[in-house]
């Protein structure tokens, strides 16, 4: 079983118009709101894949209620902490030409007490055998201490279950520590981690053999179109899978995120699957999360030799 955490889930909004005139009044073309947050769609995907999984989150208010019905719709097995703020929703505007703007909310800020019961719920009910691993994804509400992935991830670890780990800043810093199975960064994260720009596929090597020194036991690095590099203690790859037109990259790294773990969860042909399912995210609208007849496996190119002189697209 894979349980994930979203510690800040959101309602995620798509609106698409041809062009964004700012300042004026926009009409979109269409309009559709999908359950968001980077564990909910991790648990999204593996849902639709077959895999056994519960998506674990905090839910508050309207916006929480319309999550929670929306996850029942979609048949996501869930465990939800109430909390008293407001869920988040956030908003993606995909312009024809133009691509993405997201804007994402901060999210209500949770209590001590909140912050505690979230903890709690997961080491009551989702450090027993049966847990493969605990996918602790996405940005850390307010309320919530830069350490507290760190903390969930040695608590969940000494019960046995491998941890992955998608997160940024202070937060994916802090957790470094406790030993992590798999770390996703994008480059953008990734640059922020080792605090210096990555231009080419080898400064991503790099990059990853930093976060490895510093506790990461393998590290996903997803690049965007420029694909996908993995690097663990059996070895370094890389791969691509070419997408003929993309529609909407949110939730992406989510979706690559459930087919690592849902392959396995480490070497080749997990990375293999990250990159179907990440190449399939991108070719669906809003944060639509592929399901197996999405996937095109013959799109997908895996190497042992890095091209450690490939620039990266700006
Ligand atoms: N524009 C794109 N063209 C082709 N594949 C893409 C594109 N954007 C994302 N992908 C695929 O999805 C994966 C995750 O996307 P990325 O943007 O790196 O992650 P995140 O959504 O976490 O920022 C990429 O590694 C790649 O395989
Ligand atoms: O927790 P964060 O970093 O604010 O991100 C939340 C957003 O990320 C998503 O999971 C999508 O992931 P990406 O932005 O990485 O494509 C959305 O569903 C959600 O709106």
């Amino acid at each position: 079983m894979i349980v994930t955490i979203t510690p800040n889930p959101s309602l995620d909004r798509t609106y698409e118009l041809p062009a964004l005139s700012r300042g004026e009044v926009n009409r979109a073309a269409t309009d559709r709101v999908d359950p968001g947050g980077k564990g909910v769609n991790v648990a999204r995907a593996l849902t639709a894949a077959g895999h056994r999984t519960t998506a674990v989150l905090p839910l508050g208010g309207f916006s929480g209620l319309l999550l929670s019905d929306l996850l029942l719709r979609q048949g996501i097995a869930v465990a939800t902490v109430p909390v008293r703020g407001e869920t988040r929703i956030n908003v993606s505007i995909v312009e024809s030409d133009h691509g993405l703007t997201k804007i994402n909310a901060p999210g209500p800020e949770l209590s001590e007490h909140e912050s505690a019961a979230l903890l709690a719920a997961v080491r009551r009910d989702f450090t027993g055998p049966e847990v493969d691993w605990l996918a602790c994804c996405g940005s850390l509400p307010r309320g919530l201490a830069p350490d507290w992935y760190a903390e969930l991830v040695g608590q969940v670890h000494s019960g046995g279950a491998r941890i992955a780990l998608d997160t940024s800043g202070p937060a994916l810093l802090a957790a470094l520590k406790a030993r992590p199975d798999v770390v996703k960064p994008n480059r953008e994260e990734l640059a922020e981690a080792v605090g210096r720009p990555l231009a080419t596929v080898g400064d991503v090597v790099e990059a990853a053999g930093e976060l490895r020194e510093r506790g990461a036991q393998q590290v996903l690095a997803s690049l965007g179109a420029d694909g996908m590099l993995l690097v663990a203690e059996e070895g370094s790859w890389f791969g691509t899978a070419a997408v003929a037109e993309v529609r909407s990259d949110v939730g992406a790294g989510d979706a690559s995120l459930a087919g690592f773990l849902g392959a396995g969860g480490s070497g080749l042909k997990a990375l293999a699957a990250a990159l179907a399912h990440g190449a399939a995210a991108v070719r669906l609208p809003g944060s639509m999360m592929p399901t197996p007849a999405d996937l095109d496996h013959a799109a997908v190119r895996v190497t042992a030799e890095i091209p450690a002189e490939r620039v990266l697209r700006d």
